[in-house]
């Protein structure tokens, strides 16, 4: 994106106070105008006072009168300026936020939460900065170019070729430095985004960098990237240190050849002295000007590269999105059906090959296999996180690309091995069920997800706050927190990832009670690991290596002796735990 469209777009995201931006645009090219208007009073006054000072007091009336009424213009304007400035920037964080989020996993995958927290706040805040300087100063500067050339011809043209020569120096002087710096440039802002990313990174995992030791290392590194920072930025910032000298060393000699072409020019009587005097008067305004115009472009080079980041997130499409006339399910009986469904991750080596089958409404489907065998892939093509690259995936004889996402994600609940946590009360993280949910609602979710004995010892019960993921709570309080908000979400479908591993008997037998209640009577998926699911399920879907390798109850996949029975005889699933009481 070229500066001039960058720039244009920038303002361009003040369309939605398009008359207020304009009104305040306007005024202030009007202050401006009232600027020029003070000095010219100001002579008025001293004429008067020199020639007849009875007009003198009126004089100065007025005089006071247009500065006064300039500095109430003003102070109106700059308020309303900064509040509309301010207005649009949290509404650029919200449309930003808004896009971002609802990008598919494959997006988050790319670019990390440290990257994207940086480009969401560094673009934000270089659309205000140049926001307030449009109001400020681009068209202000840019209009007095615009009429001071031509008025320079007018007083004198010769010497205004002198000023259009220096124009033109400006001009090819900042297109050779943003020719030369560019690359350079966008390479200093990725090592930036590579900081913030190496950063929440580590913020994100601190304990286990704590526990490795690796806080140095760490840092070491991160010092790494930034002396790699400086190195990059330093020959840029050489290279806009020079062309600033340049522009000065270029209007220095331009100011000098005023006064030489006019010392000629008053030699064969064409310029008086004073004519001399008021066109370097002139010229020096004009320079002024010039040199606000080459600050804006220095500003605008320097604030691009993290603009363009900002809006190459805004354009990116979500592969996965609602199609025009998707249709909005209501709440499903609950079949799922996949028919000959492949997918992958990479095209070159797909995760999932042609998988069919089908779960009723209200049966408990349970899948197994070797670690990587496709599980968690087989079920995220339900709830969209990715769609497949052949076949379909259908709910009550609905291709789940047909409806709106939001539709398809209401009907169904997830518990994943991770639940997600988020830094909020228990209570609000219990409310991402549903957001509605009445305190009765939510004390028998509570119950019925055996949460209740551990939330009321937390010293704040419900209000209590979770640390950033959970930390501050136990891996099994952890799940019943996540069964308690799918049993508050009540969907139809439920998607469970069986947690064991971290758990202690009584815990996980807990745990096993509440998943019970909470998928009676939804079809549920579950990413079996307990003895008790295998042999309970309706449907038990043996994956390996992306295959559907086997299906059917446990009794007729063990008679099979395939690679079920082998690895039920290898101990692969976890016994049963007995409850016992918290
Ligand atoms: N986001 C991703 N990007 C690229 N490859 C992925 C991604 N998620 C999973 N994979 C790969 O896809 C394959 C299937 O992974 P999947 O998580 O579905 O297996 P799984 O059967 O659920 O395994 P586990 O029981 O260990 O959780 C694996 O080879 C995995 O490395």
């Amino acid at each position: 994106m070229s500066f001039l469209r960058l720039y244009l777009r920038v303002i361009a995201l003040l369309a939605p106070e398009q008359r207020l931006a304009t009104t305040l645009a306007l005024a202030n090219l009007a202050l401006a105008g009232v600027f020029f208007l003070e000095p010219l009073l100001f002579g008025k006054v001293v004429d008067a006072l020199a020639g007849s000072p009875g007009k003198a007091p009126r004089l100065i009336a007025l005089w006071a009168g247009v500065g006064f009424a300039g500095v109430l213009a003003n102070v109106w304007v700059s308020l309303h300026a900064d509040r509309l400035a301010h207005r649009r920037r949290l509404a650029a964080i919200a449309v930003f936020f808004e896009h971002a989020a609802s990008m598919p996993l494959s997006f988050h995958g790319e670019y990390h939460t440290g990257r994207l927290s940086r480009i969401m706040n560094v673009g934000v805040g270089n659309l205000f900065n140049l926001w307030l300087s449009f109001f400020r100063e681009h068209l202000a500067t840019l209009l007095s170019i615009l009429v001071m050339v031509p008025v320079a011809l007018w007083l004198n043209w010769k010497l205004a070729l002198l000023m259009i020569a220096l124009l033109l120096c400006f001009s090819v002087f900042n297109a050779v430095a943003v020719q030369r710096t560019h690359k350079a440039q966008g390479e200093v802002e990725e090592l930036h985004h590579e900081i913030a990313t190496r950063a929440g990174d580590v913020f994100g995992n601190v304990t286990v960098v704590q526990s490795f030791t690796r806080l140095a290392a760490e840092s070491r590194a991160l010092r790494e990237m930034m002396t790699r920072t400086l190195d990059a930025q330093y020959p840029v910032l050489r290279g806009w240190a020079i062309l600033s000298v340049l522009n000065r060393a270029a209007s220095t000699l331009t100011i000098v050849a005023i006064f030489a072409v006019g010392a000629t020019l008053h030699a064969r009587g064409e310029i008086s002295v004073g004519g001399i005097v008021s066109f370097v008067g002139f010229s020096m305004l004009l320079i002024g000007r010039l040199e606000q115009f080459a600050t804006f472009l220095s500003n605008l080079f320097f604030q691009s590269q993290s603009l363009r980041d900002f809006f190459t997130v805004l354009d990116r499409k979500p592969e996965i999105e609602d199609r025009p006339g998707a249709i909005v399910l209501p709440r499903l009986r609950g079949e799922v059906v996949f028919e000959q469904v492949s997918f992958g991750y990479d095209p070159v080596q797909p995760a999932l090959h042609d998988l069919s089958f089908r779960a009723e409404p209200g049966s408990t489907i349970a899948l197994v296999g070797p670690t990587g065998a496709g599980k968690s892939t087989a079920l995220s093509l339900l709830y969209r996180a990715y769609d497949p690259s052949a076949g379909r995936v259908t709910v009550d004889d609905h291709d789940v690309r047909e409806v709106t996402l939001e539709s398809l994600r209401q009907n169904i609940g997830v518990v994943f091995q991770d639940p997600g946590m988020f830094y909020r009360s228990i209570l609000d993280n219990l409310r991402i069920g549903k957001p509605d949910a009445d305190l009765t609602e939510i004390e028998k979710a509570v119950a019925s997800a055996e949460a209740a004995a551990f939330i009321a010892r937390k010293p704040e019960g419900l209000e209590t706050m979770v640390a950033e993921r959970g930390r501050s709570l136990s891996g099994g309080e952890r799940q019943r927190l996540a069964i308690a908000r799918a049993m508050l979400k009540d969907a139809p479908i439920l998607i469970l990832d069986e947690a064991t591993s971290a758990l202690d008997n009584a815990t996980e037998a807990r745990i096993q009670r509440a998943l019970d209640r909470l998928t009676e009577g939804r079809t549920t998926f579950v990413i079996a690991h307990r003895l008790s699911t295998v042999r309970h399920a309706d449907l038990i879907l043996v994956l390996d290596q992306g295959r559907l390798v086997e299906q059917g109850k446990f009794d007729e996949l063990i008679a099979e002796g395939g690679l079920f029975a082998r690895l039920a005889e290898d101990g692969k699933f976890a016994p049963d735990a007995e409850v016992t009481e918290e």
